[in-house]
């Protein structure tokens, strides 16, 4: 599956069948780039993590609006099968199940393969209040579940969250920006053990630790290989 143009322009990515010839592109919006919501220090932060993608040791994920959208070449295809078009359509990704940007998770996230870490920049948006003026602790949980979730599959395929514990240290601002941290810590055989934090973007303020254990479905390669033999 080729990507053109490069997600990095207009954050609408064509996906055509580049083997067959498809002649119907899956039109996918890439979610993770930036849009006239993000604040300066989220866009501070981007950029700073784009400089670091230039000698290959960090790698930008794009963010699409479906599961599906997120696999490359055949699984990505035979997935289809499982769900119909329609189907797909009526589906969204939860973190990407807002219209208006700004309002709920704003985040992009990068992944250092050598590291077997995933980090998300994040931007609560105003949709997504608990206490007062601060984050809901679910949509904190979200964005950790999808950091870790998303390192998890890079490093060991497809996966499933078993167990997620969380310890809120300080209350994230809403319209704040915060590195969400995650790394694999540990397989063995079917159990993947991550952790990860939550820090104020300047490091000062620690705001989430959590640590997760993900089962890994089946044997299928992990995404990080599907992709390495596009
Ligand atoms: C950008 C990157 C691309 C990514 C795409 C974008 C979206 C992705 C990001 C979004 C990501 C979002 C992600 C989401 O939100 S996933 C959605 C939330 N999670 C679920 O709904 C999972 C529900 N649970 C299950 O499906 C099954 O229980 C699973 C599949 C997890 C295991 O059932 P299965 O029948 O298959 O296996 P098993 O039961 O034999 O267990 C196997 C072993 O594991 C041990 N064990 C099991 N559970 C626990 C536990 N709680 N604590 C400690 N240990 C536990 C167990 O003792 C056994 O150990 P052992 O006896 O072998 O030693």
């Amino acid at each position: 599956v080729e990507e053109f143009p490069p997600s990095g322009s207009n954050g609408v990515t064509l996906r055509c069948r580049s083997r067959v010839k498809s002649s119907c592109p899956i039109q996918s919006k890439d979610y993770a780039l930036p849009n006239s919501s993000w604040s300066q220090g989220m866009m501070d932060l981007y950029s700073r993590f784009l400089e670091m993608c230039k000698d290959g040791t960090w790698k930008r994920i794009p963010s699409y609006s479906n599961s599906v959208d997120h696999i490359p070449g055949k699984a990505f295809w035979e997935s289809l099968k499982l769900m119909s078009e329609k189907e797909r359509k009526d589906t969204r990704l939860f973190p990407r199940n807002m219209d208006t940007e700004g309002v709920g998770f704003e985040y992009a996230m990068f992944l250092n393969p050598s590291e077997k870490r995933m980090v998300c920049l994040f931007q609560p948006g105003p949709y997504l209040e608990g206490p007062s003026g601060f984050a809901h602790g679910g949509s904190t949980a979200t964005i950790i579940d999808s950091t870790i979730g998303s390192c998890a599959t890079f490093v060991a395929g497809r996966v499933m969250t078993a167990n997620l514990s969380i310890n809120y240290r300080n209350p994230i601002p809403l319209g704040s920006v915060v590195l969400v941290d995650s790394k694999v810590d540990q397989v063995e055989g079917r159990k993947v053990f991550l952790s990860c934090h939550v820090r104020s973007i300047d490091g000062q303020t620690l705001h989430a630790e959590a640590t997760a254990l993900f089962i890994r479905l089946d044997s299928t390669k992990s995404l990080q290989q599907q992709m390495s033999c596009q």
